[in-house]
């Protein structure tokens, strides 16, 4: 059977191009200047394997040239040119890439590379302009010619006059709308900052006429405007650069320049990964945390190029969330880019590269923390909550990756101190990682629960994070040791005191229940406690949930109103528990009254609110008179 070809409706297709691929107006300028670079690179490919032909840098340039009057932008550049055909090719053929046949013909390799492939970049010009003019004179012709367009009509082509080879593409700008104002096209300002944003690591000057203001010869306070020539790229990018010739100085002058901060980075990292993935990056981890981290407007991403030029400002896919503080630059040929190169293909190459990124700002931060602790306790004071969400999310699945870059403060230590430290610590005896967890260090240094712990001479790592629980239950465990709270009702090291305080336990058994009684529903059971030594009274908790916990998923606006299981726990050496005894033999309803006073005690030292703050301190003048 004969296969027929499909038809293209010419017209519509240059409509649907024009209006529907491109988000932003302002990439036209990229595409045009793209496209005479790509037009110089062929001079300096032809003149590799070509010796008549020399390729003196100096001589190339691209010019933008703004005319008010007449309305027009018109990119100039002194690349190959287009003989006829190729001006009705490659212009007047929609999705024909001169650009892609020259790379497949060239077979290219080197540094140089031709940033064109898909054949639609310079029909953006429409978006923009009514009339689009193409001047070109190709190498090693006498004639040139010029190409004519006003869109999806068609095109003209017909011989004309121009000195020098190269081609000037001269857009004639549309009338102003309601909705846009396409007179910031011929704007200085508005120019500089789209060719600073997209093209600034062309490799070829992108010269402009700029107007600058001095001082009137002769005059003290008179003014006057004169133009000067300014080339307006960076062009050599520092992360092609190799990293010996470069100072600490270039890397954090890069990182003012680009913006990413006002601090000083403490580490940078350049990459050069030249295997199954080909790519260039600059990596920052900032000093200071920008105000807005912790908010949802923080948008996390790194820059992403392709060939130099600017594809997306903050590509989120190459940073996971608990790394989002990271700044900087990723450049690679090998993306597979849409059509608007606005977009990604969600690539194998994209993928292999934030991999690979990841485990690099690990290997750093980790290296950080071996080489300048201060400043790594500095940097974890700012992001490490963000590290700790990284533990917690996922189900746990980064928890290998991030556990090692974890602090948390040392009761023993007086200072911030790793797993990995606490761990090698440990007596041989003792069985668990303990932590407690309270508002503030010294909080948490004061609260009765650590009494035991602390007697027996163990370390206690102190959360005072939201997210630091949540985290170490996804953790489990750190080398074999499971973490424990020293509220938990199972500390591990009671063995002594263990038949002595069961015994208490059900010598009381009757007290204990009648205290129950007076406070219902409020607390799960009132025990003899294993752990107390000087505090009368503490809360803890029993089962998954603690006191800690069931505050934080109060205070989440979808609350559950999930609850700790608590257990008031009385200390029986206290002498407040003789008074308890006495009152429960001769005074019952003095025993509500202390076991709601002890009650309301616990809630407080946990800094949990009281239910009725009126009716404690009545209670209190109570006992008073
Ligand atoms: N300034 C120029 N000098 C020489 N040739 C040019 C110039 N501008 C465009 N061309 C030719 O026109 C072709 C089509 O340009 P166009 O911008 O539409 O696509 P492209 O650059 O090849 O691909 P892409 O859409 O990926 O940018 C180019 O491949 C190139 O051969």
């Amino acid at each position: 059977m004969a296969t027929k070809q499909f038809k293209a409706e010419s017209k519509r297709l240059l409509e649907l191009m024009i209006n529907s691929i491109y988000s932003q107006k302002e990439v036209f300028l990229r595409e045009i200047i793209s496209n005479a670079s790509d037009a110089i690179d062929k001079i300096y490919y032809k003149a590799l394997t070509d010796e008549h032909l020399t390729f003196d840098q100096d001589r190339y340039y691209i010019k933008i040239i703004p005319d008010r009057k007449k309305r027009t932008l018109t990119i100039k550049d002194t690349g190959i040119g287009m003989t006829k055909e190729e001006l009705e090719n490659n212009l007047g053929t929609i999705a024909k890439s001169g650009s892609l046949a020259f790379k497949t013909k060239n077979e290219l390799q080197d540094d140089h590379h031709i940033i064109g492939q898909f054949g639609v970049g310079f029909y953006s010009a429409f978006m923009v302009a009514d009339v689009v003019t193409v001047i070109s004179k190709a190498l090693g012709s006498n004639e040139a010619y010029k190409w004519e367009s006003k869109g999806a009509e068609g095109y003209t082509i017909e011989p004309c006059e121009k000195d020098s080879v190269g081609t000037e593409i001269i857009l004639k700008l549309k009338e102003n709308t309601e909705d846009e104002n396409y007179d910031e096209f011929l704007d200085e300002y508005r120019l500089k900052a789209i060719i600073k944003k997209y093209s600034d690591f062309i490799r070829y000057p992108i010269k402009m006429d700029v107007t600058e203001r001095r001082r009137k010869e002769g005059s003290e306070n008179e003014f006057e405007e004169y133009k000067e020539e300014q080339v307006i790229n960076s062009m050599v990018p520092i992360w092609r650069k190799n990293k010996n010739e470069l100072t600490k100085e270039d890397y954090e002058n890069f990182y003012h320049e680009k913006h990413f901060g006002f601090d000083k980075p403490i580490r940078y990292i350049h990459i050069k990964a030249d295997g199954a993935v080909r790519y260039n990056a600059i990596l920052y981890i900032p000093e200071k945390i920008p105000f807005d981290y912790y908010t949802q407007e923080y948008e996390k991403g790194l820059e992403l190029y392709s060939n130099g030029v600017l594809i997306m400002e903050k590509c989120p896919d190459l940073l996971p969330d608990y790394f989002s503080f990271v700044k900087g630059m990723v450049d690679s040929e090998d993306l597979s880019l849409n059509i608007s190169r606005e977009m990604l293909q969600h690539d194998r190459q994209l993928k292999l590269i934030a991999k690979n990124i990841k485990n690099k700002i690990k290997r750093e931060l980790a290296n950080l923390l071996k080489e300048n602790r201060e400043q790594y306790e500095a940097f974890f004071q700012s992001f490490g909550r963000q590290l700790k969400y990284g533990v917690y999310s996922d189900f746990g699945s980064n928890k290998e990756l991030l556990q090692d870059l974890l602090l948390f403060y040392s009761s023993k230590e007086k200072k911030y101190v790793t797993l990995e430290e606490y761990v090698s610590r440990m007596p041989g005896e003792q069985k668990y990682i303990y932590y407690a967890t309270g508002d503030t260090n010294e909080k948490i240094a004061k609260l009765p629960q650590t009494e035991l712990v602390t007697e027996k001479g163990y370390e206690i790592l102190y959360f005072t994070d939201e997210i630091d629980e949540f985290a170490i239950k996804m953790l489990k465990e750190y080398k074999g040791k499971e973490f424990k709270s020293v509220s938990s009702s199972d500390l591990g090291i009671e063995e002594e005191n263990e038949k002595q305080t069961d015994a208490e336990e059900k010598e009381n058994h009757e007290l204990f229940e009648f205290m129950k009684k007076v406070l219902s529903d409020k607390v799960k059971d009132v025990r003899a406690s294993k752990r107390l030594k000087t505090h009368p009274v503490c809360l803890t908790a029993d089962g998954d949930v603690s006191i800690e916990m069931e505050k934080v998923l109060k205070a989440m606006p979808n609350n559950q109103h999930i609850q700790a299981n608590k257990i008031l726990e009385i200390n029986v050496q206290h002498p407040v528990f003789q008074s308890l005894n006495k009152a429960f033999e001769q005074d019952k309803e003095k025993l509500k009254l202390y076991t709601n006073l002890l009650y309301n005690q616990a809630l407080l030292i946990e800094g949990l609110s009281i239910d009725d703050p009126v009716q404690f301190t009545n209670d209190v003048c109570k006992i008073m008179v």
